[in-house]
């Protein structure tokens, strides 16, 4: 998972929030011998952080933590940093909130000692939670903000910018209300975007739906996030999604005048084709500026995507010829389109291996399509 030969953080490192995020930091640490102690508020959570090998729960003897990792929703991180704050005052806190400028001004108004507070935000993480979906490869690679005001010790931003390298991601740094506007437009904007997209389902007949493909599935994966989790981040980031929202409504209104003029007047009524292709064409333009999509960071796997006769058995002949070949699936989608004859398997692999991976099965006769 990192290439580092010792760890840059001291232990014992406290994890406060044993779900999707707290475990994933757990784990990653107890993979390079860092003491990691657990709590939770819900005793569940924690036994299974605990029986996932994430660390020991929290106990009488347990030591005093060099760093403690809150890791519970926004809303209530506030108050637990202080808490933290207050009870261990010889630790560096944390949190890993998807919000950033409430909790700073939350933590400065607590009347504790804030400069041993940094604020931070790995920019991976899934839209399923709970310790069940943790992983401790889930930041490798990923950007990591550390979000420090200026009260903070230059020793303490130093403790967690070694947190974020030992977990293998990449630390950058941002001014709290920065990291607050840079998330509106890369993550929560199109949250809400994506939900409303999948909200329009909820009514679709059972025809429409058997007909849903790739396109449907990559607009809407972030859609199956947790409701309370998500409407505790919108609301800690209130003013800059919002003012996402409203650029993104004068978008649709001008999407609508468009269509509402070919809908009156025809396919070419004047205005009607510029208006929408102008909204493509600036999303092309937009598309092309994600990192690592089109040129940039390198992806963690690459989908190699091969047909599959929907027939018994072969599944798993697939997987029994892709072990052949010496390649490890990393991750499975299957596509299925109703009543049709075969599937797609969507097989994620190293980006090492995929080459490879497409010969060797296009050798053995399978179809393998292209990305
Ligand atoms: N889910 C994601 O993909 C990402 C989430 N984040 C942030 O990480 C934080 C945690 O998110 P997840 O791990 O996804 O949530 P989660 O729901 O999987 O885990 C949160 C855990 O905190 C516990 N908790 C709640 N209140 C508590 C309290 N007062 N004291 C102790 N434990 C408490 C809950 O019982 C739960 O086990 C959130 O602030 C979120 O904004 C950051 C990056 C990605
Ligand atoms: O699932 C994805 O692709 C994500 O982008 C996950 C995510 C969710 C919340 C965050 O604050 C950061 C990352």
């Amino acid at each position: 998972m990192t290439t580092q030969a010792a760890p840059l953080t001291a232990g014992p490192v406290r994890v406060v929030g044993t779900g999707l995020l707290g475990t994933s930091i757990a784990l990653g640490l107890r993979g390079l011998d860092v003491p990691v102690q657990l709590s939770d508020s819900s005793p569940s959570a924690l036994a299974l952080a605990r029986d996932m090998g994430a660390g020991e729960p929290v106990g009488e003897a347990s030591p005093e933590p060099a760093l403690v990792v809150v890791a519970t929703p926004p809303d209530v991180a506030g108050p637990v940093v202080l808490e933290m704050l207050r009870r261990h005052p010889g630790a560096v806190v944390t949190d890993v909130a998807s919000v950033k400028a409430v909790i700073a001004a939350e933590v400065a108004a607590g009347g504790q000692d804030g400069a041993r507070y940094v604020g931070s935000h790995p920019m991976a993480g899934r839209e399923r939670s709970g310790a069940a979906a943790a992983d401790a490869d889930l930041f490798a690679g990923r950007p990591w903000v550390i979000a420090p005001t200026g009260d903070a010790d230059p020793a303490a931003v130093a403790a967690v910018r070694g947190l974020a390298l030992d977990l293998g991601a990449l630390p950058v740094s941002l001014d709290p209300q920065e990291h607050d506007d840079a998330v509106a437009v890369v993550s929560h904007v199109p949250q809400l975007a994506a939900s409303l997209v999948a909200s329009l389902l909820v009514e679709a007949p059972e025809s429409a739906l058997s007909l849903a493909g790739q396109g449907l599935r990559d607009v809407t994966r972030i859609a199956a996030s947790d409701p309370r989790l998500w409407a505790a981040i919108l609301v800690g980031n209130a003013a800059p999604v919002g003012e996402g929202l409203r650029r993104l409504r004068a978008g649709i209104d001008s999407l609508i005048e468009g269509l509402d003029k070919a809908a009156a007047s025809g396919p070419l009524a004047p205005g009607a084709v510029g208006a929408l292709s102008r909204v493509i064409d600036a999303g092309n333009t937009g598309v092309a500026r994600i990192p690592g999509k089109h040129g940039g960071a390198p992806r963690r796997y690459r989908t190699v995507q091969v047909l599959i006769p929907d027939e018994p058995g072969e599944l798993g002949r697939l997987f029994g010829e892709v072990g052949e070949l010496g390649v490890n699936i990393e991750d499975l989608q299957l596509e299925h389109s109703a009543g049709a004859r075969v599937g797609i398997a969507h097989l994620s692999v190293v980006p090492a291996a995929a080459a490879a991976l497409e010969d060797g099965l296009t050798n053995r006769g399978w179809r393998v399509v292209a990305e």
